[in-house]
């Protein structure tokens, strides 16, 4: 039987993009299925899309009621910079934490088995949270539609706090998430004959402008973040393309909607006036996490004596997890890793220690109780 920090480190050795996590699900599949049998208690595994699965846990015949934990499995397009034994070599990377969630939820599996814990229970390994919206897919597979799910849980590592410190907050906890790619159509031209051509990149140019210029009320926070911008391909002709990738963050789904229509404004003025054609295209679209009020008071009351908590309000982060929250009621929270400096999310240095899984797992003990 292998414990949940060996199989941190062999997850964290092999990452998979979302909705490719074919080994990752292969690996839980057979240790997850090795601890039932050690401890002779029956579970079944369900595989509603190609990669990931749910264990269905359900000791209880005659109670129809489930409590759903979630981890997220998916990897991230990032090239690995720590010096760990475990380290990936694959070009993709556990940078967002997601090998030491399914660690602790594999570690509370090993709890829930070992002590036969009197409670049905589903624990749901989701694939695609990094975009793809895997757990939206799930909900649509209609396989939670055969329980009657009361509560779902799910945590995120971070060391924006220190190990150990759990942060959370009632209400909205991570933002909506809006995956948009906005592309330029121009012409090519000589460098020293630009009035020949049409200047792509100008036009990026000029939208960017014209959305710093956006009058928008100061008390609805919105956030429109660019990670990839890419134009030209020799250094004497005009660019033809250009093509931005980006997120928009904001607290629901229906203002970020509303500031789309604005973007789409400024992209019609500058198609009349340069004469470029644009396409925008839509990616996922995550909900933002609510926390439910119930939910929260108990947790709090819960895991108040062992752990110190914060109230931490909203982030710009997003979770396909509101998805879960907007169907059960639901609870999600931080759970602080930095020991040292902070390196962030998605960084190629991010590695919370081993022993942070130890610590998830009683907070996720906590909620059983
Ligand atoms: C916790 C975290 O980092 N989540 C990701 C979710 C990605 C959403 C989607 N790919 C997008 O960029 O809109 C995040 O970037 O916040």
């Amino acid at each position: 039987m292998l414990n949940a920090v060996e199989l941190r480190h062999i997850l964290h050795q092999n990452p998979e993009l979302g909705f490719q996590e074919i080994k990752t699900t292969a690996m839980l599949k057979k240790y997850i299925s090795n601890l039932a049998e050690a401890y002779e208690v029956d579970i079944k595994i369900h595989t509603p899309l190609k990669t990931g699965l749910i264990i269905e846990y359900s000791p209880l015949e005659n109670e129809n009621e489930y409590i759903l934990f979630r981890a997220d499995i998916d990897a991230l397009p990032i090239k690995e910079e720590t010096n760990a034994i475990f380290k990936s070599y694959n070009g993709n990377m556990h940078a967002c934490g997601h090998d030491v969630h399914m660690a602790i939820l594999y570690g509370l599996i090993d709890y829930v088995l070992k002590e036969k814990i009197q409670k049905n229970i589903l624990f749901l390994f989701q694939p695609a949270e990094e975009g793809g919206g895997g757990a939206l897919k799930i909900i649509e597979s209609g396989i939670f539609d055969k329980f009657n799910i009361k509560r779902a849980y799910a945590l995120h590592v971070t060391d924006e706090y220190e190990k150990g410190i759990i942060a959370t907050t009632e209400g909205i906890l991570f933002a909506s998430a809006v995956e948009i790619d906005i592309e330029f159509f121009g012409k090519k031209s000589h460098i020293a004959f630009p009035q020949d051509g049409i200047n792509a990149f100008n036009a990026l140019r000029t939208f960017l402008d014209n959305v710093d210029r956006l009058n928008l009320n100061p008390v609805e926070p919105i956030l429109f973040g660019i990670g990839k911008i890419k134009s030209g391909d020799v250094r004497n002709v005009i660019p033809s393309y250009a093509k931005i990738e980006g997120s928009i963050r904001s607290l629901s789904l229906e203002y970020t909607d509303k500031y789309i229509k604005k973007l789409e404004e400024i992209l019609k003025s500058i198609k009349q006036s340069m004469g470029i054609n644009y396409k925008i295209t839509i990616g996922s679209r995550y909900k933002e996490v609510i926390n439910n009020k119930k939910l929260y008071k108990d947790f709090i009351e819960k895991v108040s004596d062992d752990f110190k908590v914060i109230d931490c309000g909203y982030k710009m982060t997003g979770e396909d997890f509101g998805f879960i929250a907007e169907k059960y009621p639901s609870l999600m929270f931080w759970l602080g890793t930095r020991t040292n400096k902070r390196v962030g999310l998605h960084s190629p240095l991010f590695l919370p220690d081993d022993n942070i899984i130890e610590i998830g797992i009683k907070a996720f003990q906590k909620i059983l109780v």
